[in-house]
C-alpha cells in the first residue's frame, strides 16, 4: 500500500468516528414521545395576553419538582418504537391498598385519643387533653365540641369500661362526624343533548397552586381507563409553562390524549372549549379540565373561573367541579377552600398528600366548612396513589387497629 492509500484509510475512520459520536449525543437529548397524538392546539378564539402583572400573579417557583416524577415514571418504550401503555391498578381496593400511609395520617391522634379515654375515671385534665388533641388533628372547633359533648354523655351514662369498649364509641362519633351517608360518587356518565349528540361528562378540576391539581387530573384519568372509560384532558392551566407537559406526559401513559394550546398563556377558557369540543366530537365519556391555580384576588378567580365555566357549557354542562385541597396546609386550606366555594360551585373535594400528614380531622373540617364530600384522597406520588373516600375505612385507619 502507498502512502495515499493509507491517508484515506485514517481520514475514513476520522470521519465514521466523528459521525458516530454526533449521531450518539442526539440521541441522548430527545425527549420520550408520548404514544397519543396530542391534542389539536386550542384555537384560542378570545385569546387574551398572558396576565402576567395580574395581582398575585407569580412564576410557578415548583415546577421543576412537582414535573420529576411524571417524567421519570415514563413507561420504556415498546418493541415497536412507541412507550408501552400501563394498565392503571384496579380501582376496588385502593383506599385498603393505601390505608399504611393512611394510618400516619391517624396516629398519633387515634392512640392518643384511645389511650385517654380509656382511662378509669376521666378528670377534666383528661379532657382537656382529649380536645387539644382532637384541634391538633385540625378537626376544627364546631366537630371538637359535638365530639366531646357526645362522648362525655356516654361515658356519664354507661361509662368506658375497657379499651375495646372505648374504641367503640369513639369509632361511631368519628365515623357520624364524617357522614357516611353523603353521595361521594363522581358524575362521570356520558349524555346525550336534546339535538341527539354526544355530551361527555365535564369534570373541571380547581384548587390554588402547588395543591396537586395536575397531578389529580392525571391520577383520575388513570381511575377512569381503569374503569374502561374514555377520557380527554384539556391543559388550562396556561400560566404555568410546564403544566401542558406535565398533563400530556400523564395522559400518554394511559393513551389519554391531552388537548393543549400551544402557547403559553393562552386563554384557558379557549383551551377549555376546545378540550369539551374534542370530546363531544370523538365520543368521549369524561373530559378532564385542568386549570391554572394562581392565588389572587376573589374577584380575578370569579372572572376567570366564570368564564371558563360559561364557555364549556356552550359545549356541554359541568358534571363536576372538584376542588383540589393540600390535606397539609390545614386552615389555610380552609380560607381557600371558601373562596373556591363561593365561585366555583364546589361539586366534590379531592383532599390531596393526606400521607404527608398527621392532621386527618382536616376531612371533616373541610367537607363542614364547604358542604360538599370529599370524594377522593391523594395518598402519595405514585400515579395510582389516588382512592375514592371511604369514611369507615378512614377512621379505622386513624384508630389503628
Ligand atoms: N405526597 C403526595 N404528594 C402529592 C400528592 N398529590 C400531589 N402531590 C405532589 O404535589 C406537587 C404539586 O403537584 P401539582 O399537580 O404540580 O400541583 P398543581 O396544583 O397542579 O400546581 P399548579 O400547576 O402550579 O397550579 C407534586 O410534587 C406532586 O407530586 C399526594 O397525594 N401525596
Amino acid at each position: 500500500m502507498n502512502d495515499l492509500t493509507w491517508l484515506w484509510i485514517v481520514l475514513g475512520v476520522v470521519l465514521l468516528v466523528v459521525v458516530g459520536l454526533v449521531g450518539f449525543r442526539a440521541r441522548g437529548s430527545r425527549r420520550p414521545t408520548p404514544p397519543a397524538p396530542s391534542g389539536p392546539s386550542a384555537p384560542a378564539p378570545a385569546e387574551a395576553p398572558p396576565d402576567a402583572s395580574a395581582p398575585g400573579a407569580e412564576p410557578a417557583a415548583h415546577g421543576a419538582p412537582s414535573d420529576a416524577p411524571v417524567e421519570e415514571a415514563v413507561a420504556e418504550p415498546a418493541p415497536g418504537g412507541a412507550p408501552a401503555l400501563e394498565a392503571p391498578e384496579p380501582v376496588a381496593g385502593r383506599m385498603s391498598r393505601l390505608r399504611g400511609r393512611l394510618a400516619r395520617s391517624g396516629s398519633p391522634f387515634g392512640a392518643r385519643l384511645l389511650s385517654v379515654l380509656s382511662r378509669d375515671h376521666l378528670t377534666e385534665d383528661d379532657w382537656d387533653e382529649l380536645e387539644e388533641t382532637l384541634l391538633v388533628s385540625d378537626l376544627g372547633a364546631g366537630p371538637t365540641e359535638e365530639l366531646l359533648e357526645a362522648l362525655r354523655t356516654q361515658v356519664r351514662v354507661e361509662g368506658v369500661k375497657d379499651p375495646a369498649r372505648a374504641r367503640e364509641l369513639l369509632r361511631a362519633q368519628l365515623l357520624a362526624l364524617v357522614e357516611p351517608g353523603l353521595d361521594r360518587s363522581l358524575s362521570t356518565a356520558p349524555a346525550t343533548a336534546p339535538d341527539g349528540s354526544h355530551l361527555p361528562a365535564v369534570v373541571l378540576v380547581v384548587g390554588v397552586n402547588g395543591t396537586g391539581k395536575t397531578t389529580t387530573v392525571g391520577k383520575l384519568a388513570r381511575v377512569l381507563v381503569a374503569e374502561d372509560r374514555t377520557v380527554v384532558l384539556g391543559a388550562a392551566d396556561t400560566f404555568r409553562a410546564a403544566a401542558a407537559d406535565q398533563l400530556e406526559t400523564w395522559g400518554a401513559r394511559v393513551g389519554v390524549q391531552t388537548v393543549r394550546s400551544d402557547r403559553d398563556g393562552a386563554d384557558p377558557a379557549a383551551v377549555a372549549f376546545d378540550a369539551v369540543r374534542t370530546g363531544r366530537t370523538q365520543r368521549t365519556d369524561v373530559v378532564l379540565v385542568d386549570t391554572a391555580g394562581r392565588l389572587q384576588n376573589k374577584a380575578g378567580l370569579m372572572d376567570e373561573l366564570g368564564k371558563i365555566s360559561r364557555v364549556i357549557t356552550k359545549e356541554a354542562p359541568l358534571s363536576e367541579v372538584l376542588l383540589v385541597l393540600d390535606a397539609t396546609t390545614g386552615q389555610n386550606g380552609l380560607t381557600q377552600a371558601r373562596v373556591f366555594g363561593e365561585v366555583a360551585g364546589v361539586t366534590g373535594i379531592v383532599l390531596t398528600k393526606l400521607d404527608g400528614t398527621a392532621r386527618g380531622g382536616i376531612v371533616v373540617a373541610v367537607q363542614r366548612e364547604l358542604g360538599v364530600p370529599v370524594k377522593l384522597v391523594g395518598l402519595g406520588e405514585g400515579p395510582d396513589d389516588l382512592a375514592p373516600f371511604d369514611p369507615e375505612q378512614f377512621v379505622d385507619a386513624l384508630l389503628g387497629d
